[in-house]
C-alpha cells in the first residue's frame, strides 16, 4: 500500500517533543478519571495505550486530540509541540482520528467518499457551506486506493459492512496527510478478514513514516512498528516501557489483575490469552 502520498516522516531533530503532559488531571462529576504526572511523546514515536475497561485510555487519547482539556494549573498542563495554546485547528490538522464509536456517528446517507472527503474539513462529510473541488476527490479516490476501498467511493456508506466502513474512516483520517495517526480500537466488532486488512493499513501508515497512537484491547494489533507501550490502570500510568519490558506474562497479569499469557506467536506478533 505505500503511496508517495504518505512519504514523508521524521527526522531525529532538535524539535520540542510532539507532546508533553505534566500533572494533567481531569475530572468528571467531581471524581479524578485521569491523573498523568509527568510524559512525553517525541515526534514520530508510536505508542500503543493498554488497560482495562474504564481505566481512561480514550480520556488520555482526547487529551492529546484536544478533545477535553485538563485542570488549569500554573505550569501549562499540555503542551502540544512546545506550545500550550494550541488551537483545536493545529491539532487537527497534525492528527488523523479513527475510532470504533466514530462509525456510530455516521447516520446519514452518503457516498463513501463524502466521508473521505469530511477529512479535509476536520467533518464526518463535506460541510454544506463547502464546495470540494475535483482535485480534493480525486485526492480521496488516491487515498481510498491505497486502502483498497476505491471500488465503493460511490456506494451509500450506511449500506457498507463494518470492515468497509472502518477502512473508509481510515482514509478519512488518512486524506488530509496527517503527521501523527490516532486509532482508538480500531479492529473492535470486525471479522478476522476485517481485522487483517486494518492491522495491513496500519503497518503501512507506520512505514510511510506516520507515527500511530493505537488504544487497543488485542496484544495482536500491535504491529511490530510499535515499540512502546503505555499500561493505564485506574486513571494513572501503571507503567510505560518497550514492547520487550512490558508485552510479557508479569505485567499484563498485573494490568489486568488475571492470569495472562503473552506469546510471541511470529517475530514481531503477539497474542494475549488467559486460561478459563
Ligand atoms: N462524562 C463523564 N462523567 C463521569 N464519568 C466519566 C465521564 N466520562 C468518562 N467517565 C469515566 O471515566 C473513566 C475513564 O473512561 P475512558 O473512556 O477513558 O476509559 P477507557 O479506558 O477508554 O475504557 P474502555 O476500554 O471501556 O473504552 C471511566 O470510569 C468512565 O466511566
Amino acid at each position: 500500500m505505500a503511496d508517495s502520498q504518505f512519504e514523508g516522516g521524521c527526522e531525529a531533530d532538535s524539535r520540542p517533543p510532539f507532546l508533553c503532559l505534566n500533572n494533567a488531571i481531569v475530572k468528571r462529576s467531581g471524581k479524578t478519571i485521569l491523573h498523568v504526572g509527568s510524559f512525553e511523546l517525541a515526534e514520530g514515536e508510536s505508542m500503543a495505550l493498554l488497560g482495562p475497561n474504564g481505566a481512561g485510555k480514550s480520556t488520555f487519547i482526547k487529551l492529546i486530540t484536544r478533545e477535553i482539556l485538563p485542570l488549569y494549573q500554573d505550569e501549562p498542563p499540555v503542551l502540544f509541540r512546545g506550545n500550550a495554546r494550541a488551537t483545536l485547528e493545529d491539532v487537527k490538522k497534525s492528527l488523523g482520528i479513527v475510532s470504533s464509536t466514530m462509525q456510530d456517528q455516521i447516520t446519514v446517507h452518503m457516498p463513501a467518499i463524502e466521508v473521505v472527503a469530511g477529512g479535509l474539513y476536520g467533518s464526518l462529510g463535506v460541510p454544506k457551506r463547502v464546495n470540494a473541488s475535483e482535485d480534493d476527490y480525486a485526492r480521496c479516490r488516491k487515498t481510498m486506493a491505497t486502502l483498497g476501498v476505491e471500488s465503493i467511493a460511490d456506494r451509500d456508506v450506511m449500506t457498507l459492512s463494518t470492515g468497509q466502513a472502518r477502512r473508509v474512516l481510515f482514509a478519512r483520517a488518512l486524506v488530509h496527510d496527517p503527521d501523527v495517526v490516532v486509532l482508538d480500537e480500531p479492529c473492535t466488532g470486525l471479522d478476522p478478514q476485517g481485522m487483517h486488512y486494518v492491522r495491513r493499513s496500519m503497518r503501512a501508515i507506520a512505514q510511510s513514516g506516520r507515527a500511530i497512537l493505537l488504544v487497543t484491547h488485542y496484544a495482536e494489533d500491535i504491529i511490530p512498528e510499535i515499540e512502546r507501550l503505555l499500561l493505564i490502570k485506574d486513571g494513572s500510568v501503571h507503567a510505560d516501557g518497550s514492547k520487550e519490558e512490558l508485552l510479557c506474562d508479569e505485567a499484563m497479569s498485573s494490568l489486568f489483575d488475571v492470569p495472562m499469557s503473552v506469546a510471541e506467536v511470529t517475530p514481531g506478533h503477539y497474542s494475549l490469552t488467559s486460561e478459563y
